[in-house]
């Protein structure tokens, strides 16, 4: 079993202002579960994913797969498949002909290129040129080329960018199924309800910093803000108890005649309801939004970006 483990790793960039793109980083994905790597643009992760596979290098800390740097691995794409840059295949080339490239140069067998295809739905489309093909497509390209190796760990920077709805139930699947075999799955990505539905565990960066390494599970209990909407026959009575009893209710109730109570579970205030005889129609548990719960998480770390940069003319 592999993981990926990342120990103080730092990057700075030099140039006029020197930046912190990774500041004394550490976590480590666990094989076995999809680890969503989340965080604003710019807060490091593309950076964090080039450090482990040795295509930058680390102003200092370790990044390592399996205990061992990237660069000493004896079969480094049968270990790690990424997909960094969806644009990095040759335009001329047909998506066939770029992945037969790949294995030949890597030692892997030619029958990989057949099942990877498959695999990525890209078989109609594979004797076509890349420079024809769609953004989606060459995600799927890029997908596919990560998974030539038949790797134990996968790193994948934004896959989901530009697939259609179909290809984003697609990709979903294919990540949940990888985990389910036993494998290692980074996937990044800028947008929380969409990570949610497939990762078991989230990293948060926020300014090259680690913000939260928690189970998804974990971090929507915490962080999103239970509620309740409920909705009754006498409104005037139910607010009042309620906020006699201390609870949060809105001034006014929505258009469908709910009123919310903040901080509160269905059956606390179905108890209220039920003591006090008021009439009751429905009632309902809800919860904030996790996007909400994940911006407010990274917010104070872009106030931050944006108070220390500001624009230049
Ligand atoms: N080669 C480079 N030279 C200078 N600065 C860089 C370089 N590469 C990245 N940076 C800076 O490092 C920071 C982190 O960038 P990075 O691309 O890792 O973030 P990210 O989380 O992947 O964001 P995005 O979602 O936009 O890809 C940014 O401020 C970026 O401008």
């Amino acid at each position: 079993m592999t993981s990926i483990d990342v120990k103080n790793l730092t990057k700075e960039y030099g140039g006029r202002r020197p930046a912190r793109a990774v500041d004394e980083l550490s976590f480590r994905v666990e094989p076995g579960r999809v680890t969503g790597f989340l965080g604003p643009n710019g807060a490091g992760k593309s950076t964090t994913m080039r450090l482990v596979l040795d295509l930058d290098r680390p102003t200092s800390g370790t990044a390592t797969v399996g205990g061992r740097p990237y660069v000493t691995l004896d079969d480094p794409l049968r270990t790690v498949g990424a997909l960094l840059d969806a644009q990095a295949a040759h335009p001329s080339r047909t998506g066939r002909d770029h992945l037969r490239v790949l294995a030949a140069s890597n030692g892997l067998p030619e029958r990989r290129v057949g099942e990877v295809l498959a695999e990525t739905g890209l078989e109609p489309a594979a004797r076509r040129r890349i420079k024809g093909y769609s953004l989606g497509m060459r995600q799927r390209l890029g997908i596919a080329a990560a998974l030539l190796g038949d790797p134990e760990v996968l790193m994948l920077d934004e896959p989901a960018n530009g697939l259609d709805p179909e290809g984003i139930v697609w990709i979903r699947g294919l990540l949940r199924r990888l985990a389910a075999e036993g494998r290692t799955v980074l996937v990044s990505s800028h947008l929380m309800n969409e990570t949610a539905t497939f990762a078991d565990h989230l990293v948060v960066l926020g300014r090259g910093r680690l913000l939260a390494d928690v189970p998804t599970r974990d971090f929507i209990e915490a962080h999103s803000k239970a509620r309740v909407r409920v909705r009754t026959g006498d409104p005037v009575r139910l607010r009042a108890t309620l906020l006699a009893k201390g609870w949060s209710v809105g001034d006014a109730a929505d258009a469908d005649g709910r009123w919310v109570v903040e901080g509160a579970r269905a059956e606390e205030i179905g108890a209220v309801t039920a003591r006090e005889g008021i009439p009751v129609f429905e009632l309902v548990d809800e919860r904030a939004s996790l996007e909400q719960a994940y911006l407010a998480l990274t917010a104070e770390a872009a106030e931050f970006t944006a108070a220390a940069s500001p624009l230049e003319v």
